[in-house]
């Protein structure tokens, strides 16, 4: 490991291939964890002896060794106890690979939202308010105080990472840039990645920080329910969680959105007050949602969530023309008004999975940095 000296960069950690392949047993599949639309990620022992979390990014993102680096010293120079720690990497010849700080239990979306047989951890309703301060806190800090300010663009369950103490950190920040300009990030869950997106994002490309803040409301319901965004499996007046929020808003019956398997053991006025913030992220009107710094505030209890405030959220049946087959296995979603969903995808019942022709014309759109908003 040593240091490099390019103009500018100073502070980024330089791996040699050589070490990283040790770490990984020659990267072995047995030390594989994750594969994202990135690349692969691995578990390994440096040579320090600390534990990292390897990405070893697509052959595509072959940046040249100046911008990769560049890119990285920023990343790197960016700390707080909510982000992953980007410890360096490594440029030697068309390899471009990332080493994180490794944490020890997972994604929220393999553990809170995987079903019970994929973990044992429980988690509590301290440790759920614990987590969405937590994910708020870092995302504050991204949207705030960074300068430039950065947008993270993905901020959804799996991009949240759980240490030993179950300490959220969001993984992910400021990779956008490493993918040159004609290959955007093409997620390996396009489809699972729809429900969090802002629509004014997603279909017209406009990317700002009140899009990261939609996102951000829809992981905070997801939380206090213990669901994903989108569960096929559910009843079809149940399958989209913003949809069913908004319902039990106008009901007035938010509580019963709260995860059962918290047996009760939950305090129903704050579930509630998380919830409200939930719709006040995800409203239509991008002006109308709170900064994440607000957002915050609400959560911790340092301002008051204004009810008279809440406008019905974007959701994303609004932009699609829903036709289910009950007597089928499948039901088929047809995406209209949009150049965009301008073919047929197909939620099946177990997973939400999208063609391959709609997940590229859908990670190929224009983004425009834009806050004009
Ligand atoms: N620092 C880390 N510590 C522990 N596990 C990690 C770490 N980073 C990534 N992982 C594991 O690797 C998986 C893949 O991560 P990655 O960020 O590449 O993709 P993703 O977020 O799951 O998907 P996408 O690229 O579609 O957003 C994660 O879900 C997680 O299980």
């Amino acid at each position: 490991m040593y240091f490099v000296y390019i103009s500018g960069i100073h502070n980024v950690k330089i791996y040699t291939y050589k070490e990283l392949r040790n770490a990984t047993e020659d990267f072995s599949p047995v030390n594989k964890i994750g594969e994202g639309g990135f690349g692969s990620v691995y578990k390994g022992r440096l040579k320090d002896g600390k534990v990292a979390a390897i990405k070893v990014l697509s052959a595509e993102s072959r940046q040249g060794v100046k911008e990769f680096l560049t890119e990285i010293n920023v990343i790197s120079e960016i700390q707080h106890e909510n982000l992953v720690k980007l410890y360096g990497c490594c440029v030697e010849k068309d390899n471009r690979i990332l080493v994180y700080n490794y944490l020890e239990n997972n994604s929220l979306s393999q553990t809170l939202l995987g079903g019970r047989h994929h973990n044992n951890i429980y988690f509590d309703w301290r440790t759920r308010c614990r987590i969405c301060i937590g994910v708020a806190r870092g995302l504050a800090f991204l949207h705030e105080e960074v300068r430039p300010h950065i947008v993270h663009r993905d901020i959804k369950a799996s991009n949240i990472l759980l240490d030993k103490d179950l300490t959220p950190k969001i993984s992910d920040f400021g990779l956008a840039k490493l993918i040159p300009a004609n290959m955007t990030h093409v997620s390996t869950r396009v489809a699972g990645t729809i429900g969090y997106l802002a629509p004014e994002y997603a279909i017209g490309g406009k990317l700002t920080r009140k899009a990261d803040i939609y996102s951000f409301g829809v992981l905070l319901v997801e939380i206090i329910s213990g669901r994903c965004n989108t569960s096929s499996r559910l009843p079809v007046e149940e399958q989209f969680l913003l949809e069913r929020t908004w319902e039990l808003y106008e009901r007035k019956e938010l509580v019963g959105l709260v995860d059962v398997s918290l047996n009760g053991e939950f305090d129903a006025e704050q579930a509630s007050k998380f919830l409200k913030i939930g719709l006040l992220c995800t409203q239509e009107s991008p002006k109308l949602r709170p900064s994440m710094s607000s957002v915050v505030k609400m959560l911790t209890g340092k301002m008051d969530v204004d009810d008279s405030k809440i406008t019905k959220p974007a959701l994303i049946s609004d932009f699609m023309d829903l036709k289910v087959r009950r007597s089928g296995e499948t039901t088929s979603t047809d995406m209209k008004n949009s150049s965009l969903y301008n073919t047929t995808s197909t939620l099946d019942n177990h997973d939400t999975t999208m063609s391959s022709a709609t997940a590229t014309s859908f990670a190929n759109f224009a983004v425009r940095y834009d806050e004009s908003f």
